[in-house]
């Protein structure tokens, strides 16, 4: 007999409101708005949408970890140290911006003109890691090992974590969190473990999903573009599509580590005080403490 896992419960869950960001970029936000802040480690969630002709051009970042996701088309991006690549449909890039990175992330053109739409996490560094050099991990769709369960009803990408006894590629980021693309074909269900005592939430793609234990506490049906929030107690989260639903449904279960420390955010600079904010802040206006290489430099791609 399998012991059954306790569910996580549902904390709250809410639409994600689209809205402007970067250079005529559009982003449905649903973490690192008032609805959802103080929610260690994520400090932000963009479901982002860009065409040619806008993107995400020059900017800074300090304190904080990316994760960049491409659901569909290309991007480019390009720092100031000279690092340049393309993330590609399904491909991920890990970027710690530790002590001071300057990059742009552009759209590349699709024939079909469709835009290019991925999710952007920012992950929160532990203090003592936020002044580290920075550094990228690049995941290559190909690279994820993906698993089905439920006589081929579910398949798991697991992009970072264990689903199912199938582990991923190790030691993306600094700040430990799973990160499975999970879909569901009508009928189908999963219970999937997380690490007790981390937060965790779920970032709805495509379709409808039953979040909730059979025969249990509360199930709830979610369309897409919400944000479910988990609480921290319990050891599973359950998820099932009905047997009678159109089409498959698609998400993205996050979890992470919660940093004992304080968030002080001005935009991309996030460090544990008013202080060291300002001090970002000057660094960044006078290209010192990492923001050397910022002088003089503008992205290629960018302009
Ligand atoms: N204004 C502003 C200030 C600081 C930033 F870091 C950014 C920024 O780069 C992004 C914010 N959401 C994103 N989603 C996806 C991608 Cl690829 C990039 C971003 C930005 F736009
Ligand atoms: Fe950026």
């Amino acid at each position: 007999t399998t012991t059954k896992l306790l569910p996580r419960l549902i904390r709250q869950s809410f639409l994600a409101v689209e809205q402007s960001e970067g250079a005529g970029a559009r982003v449905r936000r649903s973490i690192g708005t008032p609805k959802l802040r103080n929610f260690s480690p994520f400090l932000m969630l963009d479901h982002f949408s860009v065409s040619p002709g806008a993107g995400f051009p020059d900017h800074p970042h300090r304190g904080q970890e990316t994760i960049t996701y491409l659901l569909h088309g290309a991007m480019e991006h390009e720092d100031f140290a000279g690092n340049r690549g393309r993330l590609g449909p399904g491909d991920l890039q890990f970027m710690t911006a530790g002590r001071g990175i300057v990059h742009a992330e552009m759209p590349v053109a699709n024939e079909d003109g469709s835009p290019n739409v991925g999710l952007q996490l920012w992950v929160d560094l532990p203090k003592h890691l936020k002044a580290c050099e920075p550094r990228y991990r690049d995941l290559k769709a190909e690279e994820v090992p993906v698993v089905q369960a439920d006589g081929g009803k579910v398949k798991v990408k697991v992009i970072s974590g264990q689903s199912h006894g199938v582990d991923s590629v190790k030691d993306l980021a600094y700040t430990p969190v799973w990160l499975l693309d999970v879909e569901v074909k009508p009928g189908g269900k999963i219970v999937q473990p997380l690490p007790e005592g981390w937060n965790a939430f779920a970032y709805t793609l495509q379709g409808e999903v039953v979040f909730g234990e059979e025969g249990g506490g509360e199930r709830r049906v979610i369309g897409e573009f919400h944000n479910v929030v988990f609480g921290q107690e319990g050891q599973a989260v359950y998820a099932a599509v009905d047997e009678a639903a159109e089409k498959s449904a698609r998400f993205v279960l996050i979890a992470g580590t919660p940093l004992e420390q304080k968030v002080v955010q001005y935009g991309p600079f996030v460090l544990t005080s008013q202080e060291e904010v300002y001090q970002a802040f000057m660094d960044y206006q006078t290209h010192s403490n990492g923001f050397e290489r910022a002088d003089g430099w503008r992205s290629e791609i960018g302009k």
